[in-house]
């Protein structure tokens, strides 16, 4: 990390240049506060100067937005777990040449990604475009934290560099992406709508309670999949446009990938981390909501009370514990969930605070606690192995951590439930359900039915 204070972006590629003679082609990332601007706006002004390499992240408390546009260089491992992405990523940071004056978690040189639920399952075509895992730094990153509003620019910069060309470039590129723009959500027709192998699924969540009672296993998640053919090629804009203005205290995020984009609106905190603050969630046990207050009251109420659901969320809150205790001091777990309301469906809750012991770092964590029962079961080894067996779906990035980490181990990551694949005039859409002994498979199937629910009604369903 070159230290670069007082000097300008002109001076600091003239000086990445040099550099460059040694390492070929160097990175430099320069943040610098700018006047508000519309996320969106970015994101659909950036359509056609990203190479289809855009993301977006919004935090469920707004807190954070992020907008990336293009990518500048990705970090993937095959085979190699997530220690190496971490180790790729120090390496980058500690190559490049950064400029940026906030000392804000999030804000500068930031990598952003995704891994897939389960390395050791068979990839299909499906997720064809995704790799098992991967970090993107992108070309431009405006961010939004609170009140204020940023961009990095990252490039790359090699010993032949034109740098009056290059900034040239770079200034036009960013006019453009903040180009007044207002969002007219487009939404297409659903021309057929296919449930993947429903009986098969059921049939997997009788194999489940078989292998529960069995005492093999206490929890094991089963999703599924239900696939859209739709009138016209999905407008991501206008679906995150949908997803902001419909599911408030949900992360909405999206990560394109050429043709494909994979978004989702979830209310799931895998880990968040902030200097050696630590915040996750236990996310599980789901009831739909009323149609009238006194409904509504009546299913949270039940969802509070019901010994079913709270054992379903219990394992979650066990495991996340157990997991980070031996990482963390002054863990803070209530001992009572309370219920969480989202637009189409609540969930029972519990937050999780604890402090980092000193060398413990975000990738650490996503290890120990991805999956959590929430998305994996318990004991997890075993609930993974029967989910490789018996579910008939390439879950790829659903249900895994996605999100983002800073040059200093900030990160937040996001379980990517509540999510679809969007593959132009089609989709695929995820959804999965806590299976415990008690569970009723009829019932389970129709909470799989809501919980695709904020991804279809976003994409011309109901
Ligand atoms: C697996 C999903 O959600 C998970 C399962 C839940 C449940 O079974 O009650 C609730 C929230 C999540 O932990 C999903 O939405 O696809
Ligand atoms: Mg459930």
């Amino acid at each position: 990390m070159t230290d670069t204070r007082n000097l300008n972006l002109k001076e600091i590629l003239t000086k990445a240049k040099e550099e460059g003679k040694k390492v070929n082609r160097q990175l430099v990332s320069y943040t610098r506060k700018i006047n508000d601007f519309n996320p969106l706006a970015i994101f659909e002004n950036g359509k056609e100067l990203s190479q289809k390499k855009r993301m977006f992240w919004k935090r469920y408390d707004d807190q954070y937005i992020f907008v990336g546009i293009g990518n500048i260089t990705e970090i993937v491992v095959e085979n190699e777990g997530k220690q190496a992405i971490y180790n790729k990523w120090r390496r980058i940071v500690k190559e490049a040449i950064i400029y940026n004056p906030y000392q804000e978690a999030g804000v500068g040189l930031v990598a952003f990604g995704g891994i897939a639920f389960d390395p050791k399952k068979a990839p299909t075509p499906l997720w064809a475009k995704f790799a098992e895992n991967e970090f993107r730094i992108p070309q431009f990153l405006f961010i939004k934290k609170k009140d204020s509003f940023y961009v990095t620019i990252n490039m790359l910069i090699n010993k032949d560099e034109n740098i009056e060309e290059c900034l040239k470039e770079y200034e036009n590129i960013e006019k453009q992406l903040l180009g007044e723009r207002t969002i007219h959500p487009t939404m297409g027709k659903i021309i057929d709508k296919q449930e993947i192998n429903p009986e098969q699924w059921k049939q997997a969540i009788e194999d489940a309670k078989v292998n529960i009672q069995q005492k093999q296993t206490e929890k094991i998640v089963l999703a599924r999949e239900l696939r859209l053919h739709l009138s016209q090629s999905v407008d991501i804009t206008s679906v995150l446009h949908t997803l902001i203005a419909t599911q408030p205290n949900s992360y909405v995020f999206a990560y394109e990938q050429g043709t494909d984009c994979f978004v989702g609106a979830t209310p799931e905190q895998l880990i968040n981390v902030e200097g050696n603050q630590l915040q996750s969630m236990c996310v599980a046990g789901t009831a739909p909501r009323g149609r009238t207050d006194e409904e509504d009251e009546r299913l949270n109420n039940e969802l509070f009370h019901d010994k079913k659901n709270r054992e379903e969320h219990d394992y979650v809150v066990q495991m996340i514990r157990q997991s980070i205790e031996p990482f963390c001091y002054k863990i803070d777990i209530p001992n009572t969930p309370t219920v969480y309301p989202l637009k189409n469906l609540q969930h029972l809750y519990t937050p999780v605070t604890a402090i980092l012991k000193s060398g413990q770092h975000l990738f650490d964590l996503i290890d120990t606690l991805h999956p959590t029962p929430a998305l994996g079961g318990t004991p997890k080894d075993t609930a993974l192995a029967f989910i490789r067996e018996h579910e008939h779906l390439d879950r790829g990035w659903y249900g895994a951590p996605i999100g983002w980490i800073d040059c200093h181990d900030n990160g937040e990551f996001a379980v990517a439930i509540r999510s679809a694949l969007i593959q132009e005039k089609e989709a695929s859409l995820f959804a999965g359900c806590g299976i415990v002994k008690d569970s009723d498979t009829q019932t389970e199937y129709e909470e799989t039915k809501i919980k695709f629910l904020p991804m279809l009604s976003v994409l011309g369903g109901s």
